[in-house]
């Protein structure tokens, strides 16, 4: 878990009581992020996420917290971001989301019942699959705009940066990899694909569950700060990526690739461009990943507490959908 910016219930008190959720009453460190500072927030009238930003500027992230609200508005299950009701002394007005604490932009969102399901049937991927179509859909009408701040252009910026500490058979699959991603997106197939409001990180640790009863409720998806407009098959080949293989080789599950696409096309069926493009971007996908856990594992940042992901993961996890491509097969 990473906690880059201290935070004790004194210096969290104030901020809650100006968005109204009542008085503070515990304040405890969230495992799991590598991104941000995330405290679990409980007050005499709720339980709350208080995230710090320590990446993203106070010009980005008005894009993410509009965009969770308008999801959570058109009934998509997010957390939605708490606005101030009562000037808070710190120069925070009534009606803002971007909050100020500590000198870095943060927000309180709603806390998600549940848990991640960390080993996923075709059931858990199927719920995942129809709720990533129906926010693609519910983002169409989003009037905000910023691109994938982690997408091919800053894949060609970065890879330079990491290539040094790769041995000869990674550079050679890295440099490759990158000059095939540049080829697909001068594409006209590529330029055909939908896009919008994209999710970009949806792992299986950014998703809850409640477990109660038969049939998995999906409580909500989370961790919007990677989101960016970009096309909806790239959000897909990431999730595959992570839902729908074995974790241990990379290889694909077509058990719980098959209940995650068919839900998915349940809401939305993919285009002609789209099922051509999905071994693509899978690739795309898997590049991306490797390139940033890379890049954070090699060029590190200060962190009270910061578990660095395994860059080895993705390294394999490509060299399987180079290796096996997969395409529809509903
Ligand atoms: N809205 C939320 N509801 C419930 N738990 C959350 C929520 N946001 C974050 N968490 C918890 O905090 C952990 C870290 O959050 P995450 O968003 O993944 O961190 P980061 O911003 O560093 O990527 C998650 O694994 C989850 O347990
Ligand atoms: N999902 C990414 C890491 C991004 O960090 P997160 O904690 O924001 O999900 C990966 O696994 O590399």
């Amino acid at each position: 878990m990473a906690v880059y910016t201290e935070v004790s219930l004194d210096e969290a008190a104030p901020l809650l009581q100006s968005l109204g959720l009542g008085q503070l009453q515990s304040i405890t460190a969230c495992a799991g992020g590598i991104e941000n500072t995330n405290y679990f927030v409980d007050t005499d009238q709720g339980r709350y996420v208080l995230t710090l930003f320590e990446r993203l500027s106070f010009a980005q992230l008005p894009f993410y917290l509009h965009l969770m609200k308008h999801l959570a508005q058109h009934g998509i299950p997010v957390p939605e971001p708490h606005a101030i009701t009562a000037a808070d002394g710190a120069g925070g007005k009534p009606g803002d989301i971007l909050l100020r604490l500590k000198g870095k932009p943060a927000a309180v969102v709603n806390r998600l019942r549940g848990r991640s399901e960390l080993a996923p049937t075709p059931a858990h991927c199927a719920a995942v699959g129809e709720t990533l179509a129906r926010m693609h859909l519910a983002g169409r009408d989003f009037d905000r705009s910023q691109p994938n701040l982690r997408g091919l252009a800053w894949w060609n910026e970065t890879v330079p940066v990491v290539l040094p500490h790769l041995d000869e058979a990674q550079s050679r699959l890295i440099r490759s990899e990158l000059a095939y991603q540049n080829h697909v997106a001068a594409s006209s197939n590529w330029h055909a694909l939908p896009r919008g409001p994209i999710h970009a990180d949806l792992f299986r640790d950014n998703v809850m569950f409640d477990s109660e009863g038969d049939a998995p409720q999906l409580t909500g998806f989370f961790d919007f700060y990677f989101a960016g407009c970009d096309t909806f098959l790239f959000d897909i080949g990431v999730s595959l990526n992570d839902w729908c293989i074995h974790l241990d080789s990379g290889a694909h599950d077509a058990a719980r690739a098959d209940a995650f696409l068919a839900a998915y096309q349940a809401v939305r069926r993919l285009s002609p461009q789209e099922r051509v493009l999905l071994p693509a971007m899978q690739r795309a996908g898997a590049l991306r990943f490797w390139i940033s856990r890379l890049w954070d594992f090699h060029l590190p940042r200060e962190a009270a507490l910061l578990q660095a992901h395994d860059p080895g993961h993705f390294e394999r996890v490509l060299r399987e959908r180079v290796a096996h491509p997969r395409g529809l097969t509903c």
